[in-house]
């Protein structure tokens, strides 16, 4: 069985009116499989980050629709969309945006608590456990490399166990070798426990762990790579950087 974890149908959006409006989606139809980890890539300004915030219900499209397993997410009140978000999306950014005077912990435990839920020792173990980073529940983010804060991140973004995890250039900020283990961490979430990943990357070796590559190009999409090679992503990037618009 291969249902879409998310669903987008003709999404449009347009930031601004009149002259200075720019279209960053143009009528875009798109689907992410569950439990499939996607990449997404294209140029600078292609409307990546856009797709993603859509996506995810940050922003909303100025048409069109976002299907969340089969919720539609345009029609929600702000309230509605807010609580769908706290609990059934998470969401990874470059920047892992710690709390510096939290520990591991108490960082992973915080969605639970501003969503006034008490979080169990156990679903904090759990999360951090999946991120392979218990030993260090007890250390604050100046205490922990770069990989690791990105994983308290990711393990933040997971404690409330979401349809979908996004990243948004999640491994823009580490090194290769810390950059390679944060994806395999991803790719084995998406293996062994069916979670469905989104991921905005620049990078063709971080896009070659994903099951599949979809490229944008000015707000459209402009092809999709199946198991993809990093040297296929690369000569794929190659390619669009050379075609005129
Ligand atoms: N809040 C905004 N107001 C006006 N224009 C915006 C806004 N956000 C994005 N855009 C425009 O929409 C287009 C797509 O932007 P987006 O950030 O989605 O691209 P991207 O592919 O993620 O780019 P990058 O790789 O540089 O991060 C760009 O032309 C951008 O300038």
């Amino acid at each position: 069985m291969n249902r879409d974890a998310i669903r987008l149908d003709r999404v449009v959006r347009t930031f601004g009116t009149g002259d200075t409006a720019v279209t960053a989606l143009h009528e875009l139809s798109l689907a992410f499989a569950a439990g499939t980890f996607t990449a997404v890539m294209g140029p600078s300004g292609s409307g990546k980050s856009t797709l993603l915030q859509c996506a995810a219900g940050l922003d909303r499209p100025t048409s069109g629709s976002v299907l969340l397993g089969g919720t539609e997410l345009t029609g929600l009140t702000e309230n509605r969309l807010t609580r769908l978000r706290r609990d059934r999306i998470g969401f990874v950014f470059q920047a892992f945006n710690l709390l510096p005077t939290l520990t591991a912990e108490q960082n992973v435990a915080l969605p639970l608590r501003l969503a006034g839920r008490r979080p169990s020792r156990a679903a904090v173990h759990d999360a951090l456990a999946r991120v392979g980073l218990t030993d260090r529940a007890r250390h604050r983010p100046s205490e922990l490399s770069g990989g690791q804060q990105q994983r308290v991140a990711i393990a933040r973004a997971l404690i409330t166990r979401p349809d979908v995890l996004f990243g948004d250039e999640p491994t823009g900020a580490l090194d290769s070798a810390t950059s390679r283990d944060v994806l395999r961490m991803l790719r084995g979430m998406a293996d062994d426990e069916g979670q469905t990943i989104v991921m905005v990357t620049h990078d063709p070796v971080a896009a070659a762990h994903a099951d599949r590559v979809v490229f944008l190009a000015d707000g459209r999409l402009d092809g999709a790579l199946d198991a993809p090679s990093a040297e296929a992503v690369a000569a794929r990037m190659t390619r669009m950087a050379a075609t005129p618009c």
